[in-house]
């Protein structure tokens, strides 16, 4: 699956993607199964209705970019994936399991079991604005807690796979260190080693640079994009970095309300914008 998308050799053949005029299914595609499957997917908060039969597919190795105006539930799609949120009605899939609920026999939803729950939770990591490291903890600490706890990795393995982590992040000589002597870009840091820690087959990145001071997101961005050219981690990101998006993603989603109003290969989608609500967001922004 695609590591480089600048030489556009290892783009995902996006005719097998499906948008928001497409329903979509776990096997979509007859002879593979898409990483993720969003499916009649419904979220809502009391009567505030964020998402309504949200149908959308992301290939293996696929990194697609989420964008849209403020309140048009690029987060509660991240936050869903996580099981952080609960589903309203639908499904998602991860490589064609259920993650939440399943159909049963009969067609009907049935909420999947907490243990069945975590198999498949356990492949998704998300590095959230507020970098929520634990402030007891050594930063070592930080990383090595779910590989050891969740994974089962011994001590010393987990420790091992950290320190290359955060050799990784630039960040190597600072494993002992509690994460409040850190600054806001390196403790960032630390949230993406931990999330790679588990060794995710997804990971979601939820507006990583915005509560960084201006000089601090360079850096951020930078081990980002290494990772997206060093790995064939599936990603699905939210950012307000559209240079950044442009790089490193493969298909840019466009939401309004809920839903996938439009959705192009980054150059497209950043330069020529079909429709007049992207139009308006782009110019508004960039
Ligand atoms: N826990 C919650 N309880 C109630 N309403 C919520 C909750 N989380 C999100 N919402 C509402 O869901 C809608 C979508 O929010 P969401 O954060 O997904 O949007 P967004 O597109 O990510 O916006 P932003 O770019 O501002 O982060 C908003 O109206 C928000 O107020």
């Amino acid at each position: 699956m695609p590591t480089d998308k600048t030489d556009g050799a290892g783009a995902p053949d996006l005719s097998k993607q499906s948008g928001a005029a497409v329903q979509t299914g776990p096997d979509f595609d007859g002879n593979g199964r898409p990483r993720i499957a969003f499916e009649d997917v419904s979220k809502q908060f009391g009567k505030n209705v964020v998402l309504n039969d949200l149908n959308f597919n992301v290939a293996k190795g696929e990194r697609v970019t989420l964008i849209g105006p403020s309140g048009s539930g690029k987060t509660t799609i991240l936050r869903l994936l996580m099981t952080l949120e609960e589903l309203s009605g639908g499904f998602i899939y991860v490589d064609g399991d259920p993650l939440t609920h399943r159909k049963n026999d009969a067609g009907k939803r049935v909420a999947m079991k907490p243990k069945e729950i975590s198999v498949i939770r356990k492949r998704i990591g998300m590095v959230f604005q507020q970098f929520n490291l634990f402030p007891n903890m050594s930063v070592i600490e930080n990383i090595t807690e779910a590989p050891i706890h969740v994974l089962g990795q011994s001590k010393d393995e987990a420790r091992e796979k950290a320190k290359k982590l955060l050799d990784q992040v630039g960040l190597g000589d600072r494993a002992e260190e509690h994460p409040t002597r850190l600054s806001g870009g390196q403790q960032q840091r630390v949230a993406i080693a931990r999330a790679l820690a588990m060794e995710p087959e997804i990971l979601l990145l939820d507006e990583v640079t915005s509560a960084l001071d201006p000089e601090l997101v360079g850096d951020v961005l930078g081990v980002l994009r290494d990772v997206a050219n060093s790995t064939d981690i599936t990603m699905l990101l939210v950012t307000h970095e559209m240079q950044f998006a442009r790089d490193v993603s493969h298909r840019v989603m466009m939401f309004d309300a809920g839903h996938i109003i439009e959705e192009a290969e980054p150059d497209a989608m950043f330069s020529d914008p079909q429709h007049e609500r992207t139009k308006k967001f782009l110019q508004a922004i960039l």
